[in-house]
């Protein structure tokens, strides 16, 4: 088996013994240590890889490699040299390495990954799969099967695994490093979203986290020391915590914030307050989120008024809609907010969120339109079938660019949402909340009657 590293391309070429000219006339140049150490990582998003990826579209491959299940040994060596030698990112695909569009090669990866002499590589390997879309894959179902095979628990064993959905035409692997970006059509959007967000796997390759307490009030307790430990890590890391706040019981879920320790603990002047969706209402109107938001908690604690940024009250929704996301690229220009390196949409620091007994998000409800827009960072409804009827609401690009969502759903009328999105017999008519996903941490907050149905 010889191994060549063309540096100008930057990945492992490796091809069989079986056809490898003798080793005199070879064409390879002598295996040489790779242009970086292995502590010589860069940041992927939230992932950590090595600059060079290992391409496996040979692996596995009949038709055109000549694979053999006896070149497995042969593989393996290979598997781990790269390891070995700093590699951790791999690219595969479920066309690569002959067979139906289960391809070999994923298998052949999960296999090495196991068989791996070193000390265990669940924690470090990254792995870059895709999947073939059209004219395979036609169905929300049918692309939920596709992420399902390709869970860390199922076919691949890695907890990482940054799913490439960009090249969804077909299965031609980007460069591995390439980031998530969500399909290239609305309709392939909302198929992609849906389907990796009900397999478990979000586009950042962190799965969800749920924890389930004994009342709403163990839960605000929770919730509360959640929310302090990150304001305390992004002030100290950014000098400045950018939170967004959703309407609805949410905000008295945040009250054991406005007790000891926090209230006194909190650095409360670097907060930036936000709304995920607001009501098209006056600011003083009994259904307006920043009269409720005011009222039972930012009155109470001292947040600059200058960085609490509710609507523009006089403004139309398709106005006020507008007038936010200025607000936002402001607030982004002016670094109080990141950029995801991802995608390129804002990236709030945490977003507080609820859900609605329909499994609606912020002002994204089942079947509506608005759940496949993918370029606006605020848009706006005139038909909310909660009403008031007119409302503004971050689109899911800037949902999910979030570093960090805590989902808080309470009470039992949300149970029958809470187990059609969490619990196993998915349909592939998928919810709001179920397209939900975070570029770093995704936490449901959950009490037990919510929970009741899982
Ligand atoms: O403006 C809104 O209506 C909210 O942002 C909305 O998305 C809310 O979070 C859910 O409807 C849950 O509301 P409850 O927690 O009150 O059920």
């Amino acid at each position: 088996m010889a191994l060549s590293i063309s540096t100008s391309t930057s990945y492992f070429n490796c091809v069989s013994s079986s056809n490898l000219p003798s080793s005199s006339s070879s064409p390879f140049k002598p295996f040489k240590f790779p242009p970086f150490w292995p502590w010589q990582k860069v940041k992927m998003g939230p992932l950590t890889v090595s600059p060079m990826g290992f391409g496996t579209w040979a692996w596995g491959n009949q038709l055109l490699w000549g694979y053999k299940e006896s070149m497995d040994t042969d593989l393996q060596q290979t598997f781990n040299l790269a390891v070995e030698n700093g590699i951790n990112l791999f690219d595969t695909a479920d066309s690569y390495g002959t067979g139906r569009l289960n391809g070999q090669s994923e298998k052949l990866l999960g296999k090495f990954i196991r068989e791996f002499p070193g000390n265990r590589l669940q924690d470090d390997i990254v792995i870059a799969t895709k999947f073939a879309a059209y004219p395979w894959r036609l169905t929300p179902g049918q692309f939920v099967k596709a992420c399902r095979l390709r869970r860390p628990d199922s076919l691949l064993i890695s907890p990482q695994v940054a799913v490439n959905l960009k090249r969804l035409d077909c299965s031609i692997g980007l460069r591995p490093g390439s980031s998530a970006v969500i399909g290239t059509e609305s309709r392939r959007f909302d198929c992609i979203t849906k389907a990796s967000s009900m397999a478990g796997i979000t586009t950042a390759g962190k799965k969800k986290a749920v924890e389930v307490f004994d009342s709403e009030e163990v839960l605000a307790v929770s919730l509360a020391k959640y929310t302090a430990d990150l304001s305390e890590n992004f002030c100290k890391e950014r000098g400045c915590f950018t939170v967004v706040l959703s309407g609805g019981s949410l905000i008295k879920s945040l009250r054991k914030l406005l007790e000891p320790p926090y209230i006194d603990s909190i650095e409360w002047s670097k907060w930036h307050v936000l709304w995920v969706d607001e009501r098209v209402v006056p600011k003083d109107h009994v259904d307006s989120n920043y009269k409720l938001a005011y009222d039972g908690f930012l009155s109470k604690v001292p947040i600059l008024p200058g960085n609490v940024y509710a609507i523009n009250d006089a403004l139309s929704a398709e106005g006020a809609a507008e007038d936010y996301e200025t607000c936002l690229k402001h607030l982004v220009n002016t670094k109080v907010i990141e950029t995801s390196s991802a995608s390129g949409f804002p990236k709030l620091d945490l977003m507080l969120l609820g859900m609605g007994p329909d499994g609606h998000v912020a002002s994204l409800f089942p079947g509506h339109h608005l759940c496949n827009e993918n370029k606006k960072w605020v848009t706006f409804i005139k038909d909310s079938p909660k009403p008031p009827p007119e409302r503004i609401t971050f689109t899911f690009p800037v949902i999910n660019s979030a570093a960090y969502i805590a989902l808080v759903v309470c009470g039992a009328g949300k149970a029958d949402a809470v187990q059609k999105a969490l619990g196993k017999d998915q349909s592939s008519d998928v919810l709001p909340v179920q397209m939900v996903s975070a570029e770093g941490e995704f936490k449901w907050f959950l009490d037990k009657a919510a929970a009741s149905k899982l």
